[in-house]
């Protein structure tokens, strides 16, 4: 197959604050020296990437093509949801993780090089069928939305509110510490974020918790760029995780955020909870900001009904 396959790439050229316009460059230059048939198109404005993914795939396409995706977390969920909603919902999607936080690349063990990335597609175009998360507000069953990573309602949603539109980013983004505004973030939101009450059902059981610090409905382990929050759960399960924690007082926040770091044991404390299931419905009763594969929502009170569904990834 070696030479033969040909490739559509979808950029993000902004994605991880210039890594993913150095990805594209590098990989345009191996294909012209592979001598690689390949087309692009770059993403114009947030939210392209879902209408150019869903072109692509209600075009005809032979089994040597790949639609290969340059960008962050953000980019591979606009993708994703452009294909699921196209009329071949089950074209592969290849992915170069060049973002900031690249949680599904570290989830899945993708290559962020970008000679191996077609090294393996040279020699493979098997996907992987990969479990990604589906959901849907009550009252509106007719728009199904798709994530990659996970849908988080609270703290982890304030910090990247917070960080998406801090002035400071662009600042720390420029001298090449754009982490440092997660770090502050997390500060802030532990002084500001308030607990809130969620209930949850799933699998005939219902959970409610008075004092949520957050509820994140997870495909895999990572969230917040590499944080382990639930560090058994894979893309491979054909479940979904929904973790609570219970707020802590500062003391007991370090405790928990040493153990997660050093072998996972956080998931044992009082404060942590999960679920893991097919289906799983989540309910708020207050305004709170909530994040989809790092993407604000604006503060509201949600119902939410998860399903574990499915795409094609090529690895
Ligand atoms: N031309 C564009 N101008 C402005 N924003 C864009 C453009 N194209 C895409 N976007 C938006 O860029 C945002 C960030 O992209 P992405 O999440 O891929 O990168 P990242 O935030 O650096 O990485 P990660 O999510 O892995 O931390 C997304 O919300 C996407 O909608």
């Amino acid at each position: 197959m070696d030479n033969k396959i040909k490739i559509h790439l979808l950029v993000n050229e902004i994605a991880g604050n210039g890594n993913a316009k150095k990805a594209f460059k590098k990989i345009t230059s191996l294909l012209i020296k592979e001598n690689i048939d390949f087309s692009f198109q770059k993403s114009n404005y947030a939210g392209e990437l879902i209408n150019l993914a869903k072109e692509y795939a209600n075009r005809k396409h032979s089994d040597n093509e790949v639609l290969l995706v340059i960008g962050g977390d953000g980019s591979l969920n606009e993708v994703l949801n452009g294909i699921k909603r196209s009329t071949c919902p089950d074209t592969p999607i290849s992915y170069l993780p060049s973002g900031t936080g690249n949680d599904f690349g570290r989830a899945s063990g993708l290559t962020n090089k970008p000679e191996k990335l077609l090294d393996n597609l040279k020699n493979n175009l098997t996907p992987k069928r990969a479990d990604c998360g589906s959901f849907k507000f009550p009252g509106h069953p007719q728009n199904t939305y798709y994530f990659a990573n996970n849908f988080g309602i609270g703290f982890d949603a304030y910090v990247v509110q917070r960080s998406n539109k801090a002035k400071l980013k662009k600042f720390l983004n420029a001298i090449k510490s754009g982490k440092l505004i997660y770090a502050f973030n997390v500060i802030n939101a532990l002084k500001n974020q308030d607990t809130f009450s969620v209930d949850i059902q799933s699998k005939g059981k219902s959970f409610h918790y008075d004092d949520a610090y957050f509820v994140t409905t997870t495909n895999h382990p990572y969230f917040g760029g590499g944080i382990p929050i639930l560090p058994e759960a894979n893309i491979y399960s054909r479940k979904l995780d929904t973790v609570v924690v219970e707020k802590p007082n500062l003391r007991k926040f370090i405790k928990l955020f040493l153990h997660l770091f050093k072998d996972g044991s956080h998931i044992n404390d009082p404060q942590f909870h999960y679920v893991e299931a097919e289906k799983i419905h989540v309910k708020t009763q207050r305004p709170e900001f909530a994040q989809v594969d790092g993407e604000v929502i604006p503060k509201r009170p949600f119902g939410v009904n998860f399903a574990v569904k499915h795409f094609n990834l090529l690895i």
